[in-house]
This record gives C-alpha cells, structure tokens and sequence, in this order.
C-alpha cells in the first residue's frame, strides 16, 4: 500500500484541530494551572486526536502518548505516532507559546507523513509543504536545548562547538526552530520516546534534513519499546561539524 497524499492531509488537519482545542482549554479554565491544566490538555488532545483518526482512517493503529499501548500495532502496516501536547509543562504556563502537538504517519517501516502544530502561535508545519531555511547568520552555531532539563553533554558539546545555547519547550518547538531558522541544531539525549520525536523528525525529513540517532544510526519507530532516547536534527550547513564535534565527545 502507497500513502495517500490524503494522508498529509489528515497528519496536518487532526494536528491543527486539536492544537485549536488546547488554546480553548488554556482559555476557558483560567482557574486551573499546573498538573490539572497539564493533564486536562493532555487528556482531551488526546481523546480528540483518537477521534479524528478513527473517524478518518479506522483501519489504521494508533501510538499515542497518552493512550494504553496497544501491541497490535507491532503487525499493524500503518501506525499513527502521536503526541497530543509535547512541552506540556510550557502549556501549563501561561503565556508561554513554546508547546506543541505531534502527528506522524509511520508505515512499513519509515515516516511517510507528519505535522507539528504550534498552536499558541497558529502555525503548522507539515512534512509535505517545505519551505525554504532562512539563510544562517553568521556567527556561531546556535543550537536549541530543553529550557528545564537540559543534557549535560550538550552543554559540554556547546563549549567544544563554541555554539551558543538557546533554551526552550518541547521538542517538536526545538526542531522547527531549526526549520524555521531560530536555531541551527537540536540535538537531544537522555530520555525521549517515539511520540516526541515522529512528527518533528517526518517534518525535517520533508525539509531536506537527514535526522539520526546520535551515534549517526537511523531513527526508528514502531518498535516495541518506543523508548528513543537522542537525536540530532541539524540544517544542512552546520551538520558535519555538529557530527565531528559529537564525534570527538564519545
Ligand atoms: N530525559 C527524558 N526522559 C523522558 N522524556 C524526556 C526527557 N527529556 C525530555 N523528554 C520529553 O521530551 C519532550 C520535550 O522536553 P523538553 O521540553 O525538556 O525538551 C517532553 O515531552 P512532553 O512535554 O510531551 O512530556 C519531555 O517529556
Ligand atoms: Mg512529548
């Protein structure tokens, strides 16, 4: 079976309707904040997102962050891999704008489409609709790191890149910032699952980038265990030299 471009379709539409339901959640519950406002968003993203892919491809699996993994996936061809809010702490702190809503299409073994939401700043990228990098400054590397746990090493491999550190939420923000030119590089470990990363990684793969694994191995997805703890995801003309300065840490 060959992916529909229908499927661009669905990834970006389910993306953007549950991102409007979040921004309506933050909205109307001005008297939550915290872990009720985290797990009421999370809570109905999900569920909306589970609709909307039920409603619009029956047929297929679902690996949500916030669902009960279902192991039938695992013989499924196609399965749906998404985070219904990525960079919730941001979300449960208004106004940060710095969350996200992740849908990516996995089948018979690659990502074959994917959207990532920003909701709070009404954008949506999608695997299917590249647009051109902005040209890089000049200046040093900027590379885009977790604003409340940021990986030791990545303070380590900034030092050694000489890059400057650019703090913020969620994952899938940290990818399109590269997309959309606000950093040059995010590279992650120590901990993530498959849901942070399928959608913002199918969105790179559409712009022309080649995200890996940090020791240079593909990103794999629809495994058992959907733990995936690292990736580096950088634009075309600082990539050899974030691989060489990750080299020289090993
Ligand atoms: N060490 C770790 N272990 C597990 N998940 C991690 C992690 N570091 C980051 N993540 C997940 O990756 C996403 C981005 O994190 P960060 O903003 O710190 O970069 C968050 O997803 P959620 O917000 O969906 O939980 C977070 O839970
Ligand atoms: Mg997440």
């Amino acid at each position: 079976m060959t992916p529909s471009p229908d499927d661009h379709e669905v990834a970006a539409a389910v993306a953007e309707e549950a991102g409007r339901l979040l921004v309506d959640v933050r909205a109307e519950h001005a008297d939550l904040e915290g872990s009720a406002l985290k797990d009421l968003g999370d809570r109905e993203a999900h569920e909306r997102i589970v609709a909307l892919l039920g409603q619009a491809r029956p047929e297929d699996a679902v690996l949500s962050e916030e669902g009960a993994d279902d192991l039938r996936r695992l013989q499924a061809s196609r399965v749906w891999i998404v985070d219904p809010l990525d960079g919730t702490r941001e979300f449960s702190e208004r106004p940060r704008d710095d969350w996200a809503v992740h849908v990516a299409l996995w089948q018979e073994g690659r990502l074959v489409a994917g959207a990532v939401a920003l909701p709070a700043r009404g954008v949506v990228h999608r695997m299917d609709r590249p647009q051109p990098l902005p040209p890089r400054p000049e200046g040093p590397v900027r590379l885009a790191v977790s604003r409340s746990r940021p990986p030791a090493f990545v303070v380590d491999l900034a030092e050694r890149l000489g890059a400057e550190l650019v703090a913020m939420g969620s994952a899938g923000v940290k990818a399109m910032a590269v997309i959309d030119g606000t950093v040059d590089a995010y590279v992650h470990a120590g901990g993530q699952y498959e849901w942070d990363s399928a959608a913002p990684v199918a969105v790179a793969i559409g712009h022309g980038l080649a995200p890996t694994r940090l020791d240079g191995s593909p990103l794999e997805y629809n495994r058992e265990n959907p733990w995936l703890p690292d990736l580096v995801l950088a634009r075309a003309e600082v990539d050899d030299e974030v691989r060489g300065a990750l080299a020289g840490l090993a």
